[in-house]
């Protein structure tokens, strides 16, 4: 269940408003606010189960690649550590093969940090080409990603993408051209302020999820909304939110993580860490991609309606991988109290899993 029949009868009647009132949602919104219904509160997801569930085993039948294969687009002159954190995160919790496409520069940084991963060298920042190079160079960095986005179970966009008109003008491409193909993305960091000022990109994109803190979420929801952040309704807000962009999911990081895809709210609040240290929500999105992933392997694979099986896979991805951030975090924290660092919960990433999904059991 995600939410208890009480507050299941609130967000229907809410969502019921929500259709009827005149305007866009945006607007509906604001005028629920003022009808004044109850606030809508979240039911804590039993997240344990959701990933107990979408777990694949460790089947000794299976080829590499089957347990998920995972691409960040991301890193730039500036930024090296946050797409190493998404693409090893991933690699830690289970997926076969993580890729990371950045800009030159940040390509050997990244692949000193780990021989795991597989860096292509192709994203291109303006000031290293000039104005009539621009439209082959776009066409060239399509290409070059677009040769490997079929093999891809999700894309993981924005971890230290920079914020460079042209970069970012490229990386629109990849999103149009992931999303006809049916490629599932997470969209994370300047990925977020891509498509805030986008929203074409992901709208009516069921298998796009966006994981804003609390910077990103207050910029979408002035964007989309055309209010401030809410937070005596944050439930109501967020899915008000997921609906105006036409039903992706979207993750809000904070205290405790709310996630709706339009349609449905969960919250997991379990204990993760009192350190705020830069790099937690890199590691999130990395975790998400891969749970994503296997969320909708098991939906597909499961013939019959069971709980998971009538749930949206991006939110039991969400989930999964925001509890599981959590718990390492937590474990990181009982280890190295105030000297907890980014690197010290990915350590713990595999130990986190093991304490809810015991890979011999
Ligand atoms: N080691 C790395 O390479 C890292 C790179 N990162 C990348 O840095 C880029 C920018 O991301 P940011 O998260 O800084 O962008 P934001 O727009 O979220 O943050 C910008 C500013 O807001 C402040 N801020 C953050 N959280 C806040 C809060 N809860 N309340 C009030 N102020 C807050 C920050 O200190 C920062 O000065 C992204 O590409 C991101 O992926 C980050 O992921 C952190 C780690
Ligand atoms: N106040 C908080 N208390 C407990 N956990 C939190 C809190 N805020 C965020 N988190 C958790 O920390 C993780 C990262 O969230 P955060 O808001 O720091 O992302 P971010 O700013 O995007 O991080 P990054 O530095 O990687 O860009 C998430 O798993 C979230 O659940
Ligand atoms: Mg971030």
């Amino acid at each position: 269940m995600l939410v208890s029949s009480s507050s299941s009868a609130v967000l229907r009647r809410q969502l019921f408003l929500i259709r009827c009132l005149g305007g866009g949602v945006g607007q509906s919104y604001k005028k629920i606010r003022r009808v004044n219904c109850s606030s809508m509160v979240a039911m804590e997801a039993d997240a344990e189960h959701v990933i107990r569930k979408i777990t694949p085993l460790l089947d000794p039948t299976r080829h590499k690649g089957q347990a998920g294969k995972v691409a960040v687009i991301g890193g730039c002159r500036e930024y090296t550590g946050a797409p190493y954190f998404a693409a090893i995160s991933a690699l830690k919790i289970g997926a076969d093969l993580s890729h990371v496409f950045c800009t030159k520069d940040a390509a050997a940084v990244i692949k000193s940090y780990s021989p795991e991963l597989i860096v292509h060298p192709v994203l291109e920042e303006s000031y290293n080409i000039r104005d009539d190079e621009k439209e082959s160079v776009s066409a060239k960095v399509l290409a070059e990603v677009v040769k490997w986005m079929e093999r891809f179970d999700c894309l993981v966009v924005g971890p230290g993408l920079g914020r460079d008109p042209f970069l970012l003008d490229c990386v629109s491409n990849i999103l149009r051209h992931a999303r006809q193909s049916n490629v599932p993305m997470v969209i994370d960091g300047d990925g977020l302020f891509l498509v805030t000022n986008n929203l074409d990109l992901v709208s009516g994109y069921s298998l796009a999820v966006l994981t804003p803190n609390v910077n990103e979420y207050k910029r979408l929801i002035e964007k989309v909304l055309n209010c401030e952040v809410d937070n005596d309704d944050a439930s109501l807000q967020l899915l008000s939110l997921a609906r105006s962009i036409g039903g992706v999911t979207i993750l809000r990081k904070g205290k405790s993580d709310l996630i709706s895809d339009g349609e449905i709210v969960k919250s997991v609040s379990m204990f993760g860490s009192p350190r705020r240290c830069g790099g937690q929500g890199d590691i999130l999105s990395g975790s998400v991609a891969v749970f994503s992933s296997w969320a909708r392997q098991h939906v597909s694979s499961t013939k019959e309606s069971a709980d998971c099986n009538s749930q949206n896979p991006m939110v039991l991805g969400s989930v999964a991988g925001s509890a599981l951030v959590r718990n390492a975090a937590s474990l990181a924290f009982a280890n190295n109290k105030r000297a907890t660092l980014t690197t010290d919960i990915i350590e713990c990433l595999g130990a986190s899993l093991e304490s809810i999904s015991p890979a011999e059991s």
